[in-house]
């Protein structure tokens, strides 16, 4: 596991995006693994900035985590509105290879299945991922077991507080999501996962230096070869202490 610690989270981001240009243009038809919440939004700003620079996203597939049960694409929360505005609708990548799952599907039992067809599809060559508070990757709850698969999964009481800041009230955050299991994530030849802020310092440290439990689901990363925690000072704290 790699850790690099940075001043500020711009600087973390411009990192994080050189190291996902590197993959984009090394890569044939290079699959990304797109991840939501405040934390990306400064590296899809990068890679905006590196696509008016010129580089393409022309060959690019993406495959996303997760998505709110319930809420359309349009939805102002929805995951799929958060990445056409802080990503797709800036860049060349072609919209028949942005993937989602479809948190408003009718039958949640057969778009998990569809999305595992898309997932197997497409190996991942580099997941991006965020970190919940209480250690949770996608949607990936801290629980007594993990899923291998796509699934719906309730929120914990900690998730849908942490993220009320964006709906602007905790009753209007659907207590639902669909998500990626941990199996994509642990075959993705190359994971990034960025934290930043002092509140994240916690669930960094147990992420990194606890045992690996299911009760910390982002620790499982430990057992993968080519990780690298992309940190700014304030999410290092502990760890550096
Ligand atoms: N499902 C997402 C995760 O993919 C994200 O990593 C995490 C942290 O969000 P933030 O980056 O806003 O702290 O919670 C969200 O609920």
């Amino acid at each position: 596991m790699n850790i690099r610690v940075f001043e500020n989270p711009q600087m973390a981001a411009v990192y994080a995006a050189a190291l996902v240009e590197q993959v984009i243009q090394s890569v044939r038809n290079p699959v990304l693994g797109l991840a939501t919440g405040s934390t990306p939004i400064p590296l899809y700003e990068s890679l905006v900035s590196f696509h008016r620079q010129g580089l393409s996203f022309a060959h690019v597939t993406t495959l996303n985590l997760d998505e709110y049960v319930g809420l359309s694409a349009d939805h102002p929360q929805s995951y799929h509105h958060f990445m056409n505005e802080h990503l797709f609708r800036h860049v060349d990548l072609p919209a028949e290879k942005r993937f989602l799952p479809n948190g408003a599907a009718p039958d949640l039992a057969l778009e998990c299945e569809r999305y595992d067809q898309i997932i197997r599809e497409h190996p991942i060559d580099l997941q991006i991922l965020g970190i919940g508070l209480n250690g949770h990757i996608g949607f990936n709850e801290p629980d007594v077991a993990l899923k291998a698969n796509t699934h719906v999964v309730t929120l914990a009481r900690d998730t849908i507080e942490a993220n009320a800041r964006f709906f602007g009230e905790q009753e209007r955050v659907p207590t639902e999501a669909i998500t990626m299991g941990l199996q994509p994530i642990l075959m993705a030849k190359k994971v990034l996962l960025l934290a930043f802020g002092r509140e994240k310092a916690n669930a960094v440290l147990s992420a990194v230096r606890g045992d690996v439990r299911t009760y910390s689901p982002a620790s499982i990363l430990q057992v993968h070869p080519n990780v690298t925690f992309i940190l700014d000072r304030e999410a290092a704290h502990i760890l550096e202490a």
